[in-house]
């Protein structure tokens, strides 16, 4: 059985005389994490929409495994502020069971805020909330549009830590636009640039390198990506515990952790 959930090939979409998507070709498997990158107007909310379905290709083809599920987290989500509406019925509109809303707000993280009205929630608990409603599909592909926009430093760590332990849990893959770059490169698998084409795309501790990165993102947004890297020059134990070399015959499963500039 294969893991592919969607291939794109040679996808181009293009308004009018405006060509925004060019030529893009991607694969997402299961357990994958891509993220796109690029500036604004690169034609990162098109590409996606082009996965959700709702945005047809100009040329090229999309195929998506039968029956895949997509739980999608919006960048923004326009609400009436006028109407009542608490967080219980918002997800339960998805059709799930009070008992599977309630477990989606435990997975990530709010559970206090079940019977609270939506209009009150933090920026913080807006996106885990969308988060959680992407959940209750129980998706194959967890597709999120700059799922940490308004969330602070830290809470967007823990927001990005969050979606991977999802990815383990559930086995899917995920396709997801940001902005962060650090954040990014610590929490990605596979990192694509775009604009309107795909400029580069690679592991993150490769792309910062690449002349086509530093030519869309200039030299001191690349220079000052600390990419982290695994290299070999300590020892563990058993347990994990560092041993000292002095006392250690052994050399296996030795680690050294640099953070490079
Ligand atoms: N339905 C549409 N009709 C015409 N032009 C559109 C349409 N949707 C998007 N565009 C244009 O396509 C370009 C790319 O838009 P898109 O939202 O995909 O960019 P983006 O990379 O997601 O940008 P941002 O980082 O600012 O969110 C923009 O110039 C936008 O104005």
């Amino acid at each position: 059985m294969t893991n592919l959930l969607v291939r794109l090939e040679r996808a181009s979409v293009r308004f009018d005389k405006l060509q925004v998507v060019d030529d893009v070709s991607l694969d997402v498997h299961r357990g994958d994490i891509v993220t796109i990158i690029g500036p604004n107007g690169a034609g990162k909310t098109t590409l996606i929409k082009t996965v959700l379905g709702l945005q047809p290709l100009t040329s090229g083809s999309i195929h998506k495994t039968p029956g895949l599920q997509i739980g999608y987290v919006p960048q923004h989500l326009q609400l009436q502020t006028t109407l009542p509406l608490s967080v219980r019925r918002f997800l339960s509109l998805t059709g799930a069971s009070t008992k599977e809303c309630q477990a989606a707000l435990h997975q990530t993280g709010i559970p206090q805020v079940f019977r609270q009205s939506i209009h009150h929630l933090s920026g913080g608990e807006m996106q885990r909330l969308l988060l959680a409603r992407a959940l209750v599909r129980k998706p194959d592909l967890l597709v999120l549009d700059e799922p940490a926009q308004g969330v602070d430093i830290n809470g967007q760590a823990a927001l990005y830590d969050l979606i991977r332990s999802f990815r383990d849990q559930l086995h899917c893959g995920v396709i997801m636009i940001s902005h962060d770059l650090h954040l990014v490169m610590a929490a990605t698998d596979r990192v694509i640039c775009l604009n309107q084409h795909v400029c580069c795309s690679g592991y993150p501790e490769d792309i910062s390198h690449d002349p086509a990165f530093v030519e869309t993102f200039g030299r001191p947004v690349a220079e000052s990506l600390a990419v982290y890297q695994h290299h070999h020059n300590h020892h563990h134990d058993l347990h994990g515990d560092v041993v000292d070399e002095r006392h250690s015959s052994q050399h296996q499963d030795a680690c050294d952790h640099h953070v490079h500039s």
